[in-house]
Parts: C-alpha cells; structure tokens; sequence
C-alpha cells in the first residue's frame, strides 16, 4: 500500500491501535502548530505571544492511507494537546464541508468536546473514549481538548466532503470553550 492510495483502493485491513492512537499502514500525517492558528483565538495578542514563545504544536492528525476522493471512506485520528491561550482551549481549526456531508468522531483518549455549529445554533458534545459524536451535513465542527492530557479521537468521512476554514473564519462558530476553575464552559461567540 502506498503512502497516499491512488482510486480505486482495492480492500486492505487497517490496524487501528487504540492505546496509541495510530492508524496503520500510514497514510499522510498533519501537524498544526499555534502559527497555523492565526485569527481563530478571541485573544490575538495571547495567541501572537504563544506564536513567539516557541510556536508550540496545537494538534497532529494521522490518516490511514485511503484518499480524499469522492465514494471513498478515509479516516484520521487526530490528537490534541491541552492546553489555552487567552483562558480559550486549544482545539482546531474547524471546518465546514462544502458539500454538506455527515462525519462521526470517535472519542479515544483525554476529554474533549466537539462544537457544531450550523449558522445558526450551535451544540456542544462532550466527548470521552467510546463517545461517538454524529456530525450532520451542514454543520462545521471543532474539536476541543477540555481536560489536561492529550485528547484524540477517530474520524471517518466521505472523502469527497471538503475542508472548507474560510466558512469558520467569516462565520464563527456560534460558542468559544475556556477554561474554568472547576473545568470548562461555552462562552457566546466573540
Ligand atoms: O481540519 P481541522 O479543522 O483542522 O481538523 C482536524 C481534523 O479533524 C478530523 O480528524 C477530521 O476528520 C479531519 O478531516 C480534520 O482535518
Ligand atoms: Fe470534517
């Protein structure tokens, strides 16, 4: 199996290692450190700080090797590291998916939290290991570490559904989650 299949991908068992969180074989790996984050945290000048001290990694997404093409089924876990910027905790970028497709996460590790939003409402999931959180068609989502080790989860989606982060960056995402002394809350969009 190549490290990125070609279509069509002829049946193959991917071996999913649920203590490490991996997907193997491998396909291609994401890392999205705090500079990939511009103009996503409420706190720029907290997060322009974050970028100067070290440019910490936020999150690494790890995909089995079934490519991103329409009528094929990929699937990436994607670990987040904890921790906030501003009081916001870190989480990803979000997305819409262009076409409106559905998506399921699997929670695996950590605690963390998927934040819907549809333009209109939005929903907050907490998400434990064995969660799964049901995405449906139209609503862009974000992952969210909510506890202090790193939080993965498993995703599978249609692989022609798109990332599209300009629909998050001119519409938001309806709620942000900080920190708080006893946990986490959902604050009103800002
Ligand atoms: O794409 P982001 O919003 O940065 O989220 C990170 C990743 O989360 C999940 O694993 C999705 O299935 C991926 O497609 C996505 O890339
Ligand atoms: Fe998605």
């Amino acid at each position: 199996m190549p490290a990125f299949a070609t279509p069509p991908v002829a049946p193959f068992a991917i071996s999913f290692d649920h203590e490490a969180a991996r997907l193997e074989p491998e396909g291609p790996t994401l890392t999205r450190r705090m500079s990939d984050l511009e103009g996503l945290f409420a706190d720029h000048e907290a997060w322009q700080a974050a970028v100067a001290d070290g440019d910490p990694v936020v999150y690494r997404v790890q995909s089995s090797p079934v490519p991103e093409v329409d009528r094929e089924l990929p699937q990436s876990i994607t670990t987040i590291e904890p921790g906030t910027t501003g009081g916001e905790l870190w989480m990803t970028k979000g997305h819409q998916h262009p076409n409106h497709q559905g998506e399921i996460y699997l929670g695996l590790h950590g605690a963390g939290g998927l934040l819907m939003y549809d333009g209109t409402r939005h929903e907050w999931i907490d998400m434990a290991p064995g969660t799964i959180g049901y995405i449906p068609p139209g609503w862009a989502h974000r992952s969210v570490n909510t506890g202090d080790e790193p939080y993965s989860f498993l995703a599978v989606y249609p692989g022609g559904a798109g990332h599209d982060y300009g629909w998050v960056l001119e519409h938001g995402m309806g709620a942000r989650a900080y920190r708080t002394a006893s946990g986490h809350e959902l604050r009103p969009w800002s």
